[in-house]
């Protein structure tokens, strides 16, 4: 591979190798020493894996162009590998860069059924059986729409449903993401630059430039020689790391519980199958507070809201309603909570006893636990605070409820936050966020800019 990518203009190979970690398993390692920021390596546009490469295969291309609507972007970038393993001959260098990828992926869709139930109740557990069953869907069709229609292409023995699983983790785990200048975004994978393991401690320093087409990576942090070089993957908690990638991180600081708002408010009509990321950070988003308050609104409380249209229940609305939120946020978490197969103190002694072999699927599963269960107990405490808040009698005042503040449009959580000049109600990160948000604010900013009017007259 090393040899077709310098034949491509690859540069930067010379200085570093392949190398086996203990910790993180087969990575990139350093020849020589390097700044943070200084750049390292650049894979030329030509050699990358992206939905435009496979488009303009003359072979696969056709295939794909025909395929209506469009096969989604990691459907295409799984066939494409699948097809260009399934060459005998020709795509000699990409086909080294396939030879070099694993044979086997320890994400949690291939886990053994005992293996996931170490992490029975987290959201990882419930996603991975959903998705067990939406690659089983998204196969058949893919058979349907394209394997079937050009046999000579896809023999069936290269494209069964254990190579596709295989191929989309393969993109789950090695695809990178980027922004182009035109604002679209792009998929890709890059030969080499995808042997680069994950560190949280490196910052983000993968590069694409828009204009050439290259992707280049630069010194994360600084490094001596025969150091293990890293990217970073993104702040991404447990949960998404073993489902993407088949690792964990000990002690993420960006641990998340993803609460199926299914889950919570099915049984009130709200069906919706979307998440809300509960973490660490804010275990109790406005959101999730939001969609309880119009869920449970009562006569008096509908005409307390009236006036405010649809920022309706950004804040508490009437004690009562706030009360009953609250109270039955807390019973959900209790139950989630009961849902988890090991409970977290028992989790606890067990990593502490060695109970779990260290790196193994098992032992990922149960950091997943470990890591969902404290942001829910999290969740559930800054309830319980916020309901005895209410209770106590100091949270009468609208807003009072409603910390820590945080950005009307994003929901950036932020001290310095600008407020809206108008009716001062909201806040926001930045101009960028106050224009976006301003079609959904109006209405709700002229009644009450214009409720403070009337009180002034
Ligand atoms: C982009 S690839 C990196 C190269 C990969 N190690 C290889 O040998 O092909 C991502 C995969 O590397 C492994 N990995 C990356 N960072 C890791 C880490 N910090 N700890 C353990 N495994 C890691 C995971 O298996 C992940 O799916």
């Amino acid at each position: 591979m090393k040899s077709w990518l310098k034949q491509s203009r690859a540069s930067g190979l010379d200085d570093l190798e392949l190398a086996d970690f203990s910790d993180t398993g087969r990575s990139v390692r350093t020849l020589q020493r390097f700044d943070e920021g200084e750049k390292i390596l650049t894979i030329p546009h030509g050699v990358l894996w992206t939905v435009k490469h496979a488009y303009a295969d003359p072979f696969l291309g056709p295939a794909l162009l025909s395929t209506r609507p469009p096969l989604s972007v990691d459907d295409t970038l799984a066939t494409y590998i699948l097809f260009v393993r399934s060459c005998g001959s020709g795509y000699d260098g990409l086909r080294s860069h396939v030879a070099a990828l694993p044979a086997s992926y320890t994400s949690s869709v291939f886990f053994a059924e005992a293996e996931l139930e170490v992490c029975a109740g987290t959201s990882l557990y419930t996603t991975t059986k959903q998705l067990d069953r939406q690659i089983e869907d998204d196969y058949k069709a893919l058979v349907e729409r394209l394997f079937r229609r050009h046999q000579e292409l896809f023999p069936r023995d290269k494209f069964t449903i254990e190579d596709y699983k295989w191929a989309l983790c393969t993109v789950w785990s090695r695809a990178m993401d980027f922004k182009l200048p035109d604002g679209d975004s792009t998929r890709l994978l890059a030969p080499f630059a995808d042997m680069l393991n994950h560190s949280p401690e490196a910052k983000q320093c993968h590069v694409y430039d828009g204009f050439s087409g290259n992707l280049s990576v630069l010194a994360g942090k600084n490094y001596g020689s025969g150091d293990q070089l890293f990217i970073n993957y993104g702040p991404l908690p447990n949960n998404r790391l073993l489902r993407l990638y088949g690792f964990v991180v000990p002690g993420n600081r960006n641990e998340s519980y993803d609460l199926q708002k299914q889950k919570l408010w099915l049984s009130s009509g709200l069906d919706s199958t979307s998440t809300i990321s509960l973490t660490l950070t804010d275990p109790l988003p406005r959101s999730v507070l939001r969609y309880l308050r119009i869920q449970r609104l009562n006569e008096s409380d509908l005409a307390i809201i009236a006036a405010h249209q649809s920022d309706a229940a950004v804040e508490k609305i009437s004690d009562s309603n706030e009360v009953e939120v609250l109270g039955f946020l807390i019973e959900s978490i209790f139950d989630l909570l009961d849902g988890f197969g090991t409970q977290l103190v028992k989790l606890e002694e067990q990593l502490v006893e060695g109970f779990y072999s260290p790196g193994g699927n098992a032992w990922s599963a149960a950091h997943v636990s470990l890591g969902e269960q404290r942001v829910l107990r999290l969740t559930r405490k800054t309830t319980e605070d916020l309901l005895a808040t209410v209770e106590s009698g100091s949270g009468n005042e609208r807003g009072l409820l409603s910390a820590p503040p945080q950005c009307a449009k994003c929901e950036k959580v932020s001290v310095q936050l600008m407020r809206c000049g108008r009716c001062n109600k909201v806040t926001y990160c930045g101009r960028a966020c106050q224009v976006a948000h301003y079609k959904e604010h109006k209405a709700m900013c002229q009644a009450t800019a214009s409720g403070i009017g009337s009180e002034r007259n």
